[in-house]
């Protein structure tokens, strides 16, 4: 049997739902977990570590273009990182013999207990808080050190365990993403989404660090900082709270977003006192008031509008309010391949992708 063809005797099946996984024997008492865009999720007992794990399961990922550039840049991503604070990848296999029969690809990661958003509800104190942000800062510029800029950043593709550990789930956006037509069900979530990104403009690096403001005002507030219900609506929150941009700004939006922007009514916003009051925050421990005004600096130099005056990743590292967690091996791990984008934007058939998929997956190990 070549080494291409999966072993027989090694998988089996089992349905959990309505999904049926086809796995090999060493991962047993699969449980559902939930399901994403790409796929159904499960929990498993790994016999060979004796740890339990999250099995992703991905169903004909090459069944249109959008899918497979996901799934083969995730795959991809997943590969080349090797760092804390990014969801890490224990093992890829197809139960499928070779490429006429490739259908399915599970991905296998370490399994965290639960996502950020379940958090949110949570009053945290300030040791925690600051963790956590400081780990989504440490994720995130471990991406940007590897040309990745995420871009959709949100508590649904963060997963945290008990310890307060904190893993990022994904990669983003492809930055040639078309912000293609999907059928599938889900709603994309643009609460996170930067100015920059809803009005077109160019974006840097910064422009995670607007997500994670917005995450961070809401684990603070309790609730969504800019419910949007659309980008219309999105910018129309951004600007009723922190007021109407200077002129400097409108200066770089490209005509006709610019024409709109500044035909809407004039507004003030509020003072990040007004949005993120004390009692929003912690007030137990000593230290605690001077935890919140370094909090609310941090707030309101993360969510400022314009790119070129918003706080930078390695500065919040050096913040007041994160600094005290700074570790260099943390922080300045070093980066792993600079990820090649040619491939994500390049335009292959359903076939082409199905063939670089599953190479993808018979090339691991
Ligand atoms: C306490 C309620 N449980 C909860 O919030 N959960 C979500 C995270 C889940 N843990 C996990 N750990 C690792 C991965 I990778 C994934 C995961 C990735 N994509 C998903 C899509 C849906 C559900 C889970 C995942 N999920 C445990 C269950």
């Amino acid at each position: 049997m070549s080494a291409v063809a999966a072993v027989e005797s090694e998988y089996y099946k089992t349905t959990i739902g309505e999904t049926l996984f086809e796995i090999p024997k060493r991962y047993e008492n699969l449980k559902s977990i939930g399901s994403g865009a790409q796929g159904v999720v499960v929990s498993a007992l790994d016999t060979k570590t004796g740890t339990r794990v999250a099995i992703k399961k991905m169903s004909k990922p090459f069944q249109n273009v959008t899918h497979a550039k996901r799934a083969y840049r995730e795959i991809v991503l997943m590969k080349s990182f090797n760092h804390k604070n990014i969801v890490g990848l224990l093992n890829l296999f197809t139960p499928d013999h070779d490429l006429s029969q490739f259908s399915d690809i599970y991905i296998v990661m370490e399994l965290m207990d639960a996502n950020l958003s379940r958090v949110v509800h949570i009053d945290l104190d300030h040791e925690r808080l600051s963790f956590l942000l400081y780990q989504m800062l440490c994720g995130i510029k471990h991406m940007h050190a590897a040309d990745i800029i995420h871009r959709d950043l949100k508590p649904s593709n963060i997963v945290v365990k008990e310890d307060c550990s904190l893993k990022i789930l994904d990669f983003g956006l492809a930055r040639a993403a078309d912000g293609g037509f999907m059928m599938t069900p889900y709603v994309v979530t643009r609460y996170y989404r930067a100015p920059e990104v809803i009005l077109g403009m160019g974006y840097k690096s910064n422009v995670d660090v607007w997500a994670i403001g917005c995450i961070f005002a809401e684990l603070v507030r309790g609730q969504i900082l800019f419910p949007g219900s659309d980008h219309i609506d999105q910018w129309t929150k951004v600007v009723d709270l922190l007021g109407t941009p200077p002129p400097i700004f409108m200066q770089r939006l490209l005509p006709n977003v610019r024409a709109y922007v500044e035909s809407l009514p004039h507004k003030r916003g509020y003072t990040f006192a007004q949005l993120f009051p004390d009692d929003l925050f912690p007030c137990s421990l000593p230290d605690d008031r001077e935890k919140t005004t370094n909090a609310r600096d941090l707030l309101a130099r993360m969510l400022v509008v314009d790119p070129d005056k918003r706080i930078s990743v390695d500065e919040c590292l050096r913040h007041p309010y994160i600094f005290q967690w700074y570790d260099q091996s943390e922080v300045e791990a070093p980066p792993p391949m600079r990820y090649d984008h040619t491939v994500e934007e390049t335009d292959h058939t359903v076939d082409e992708w199905k063939a670089l998929l599953f190479r993808q997956v018979i090339n691991y190990r």
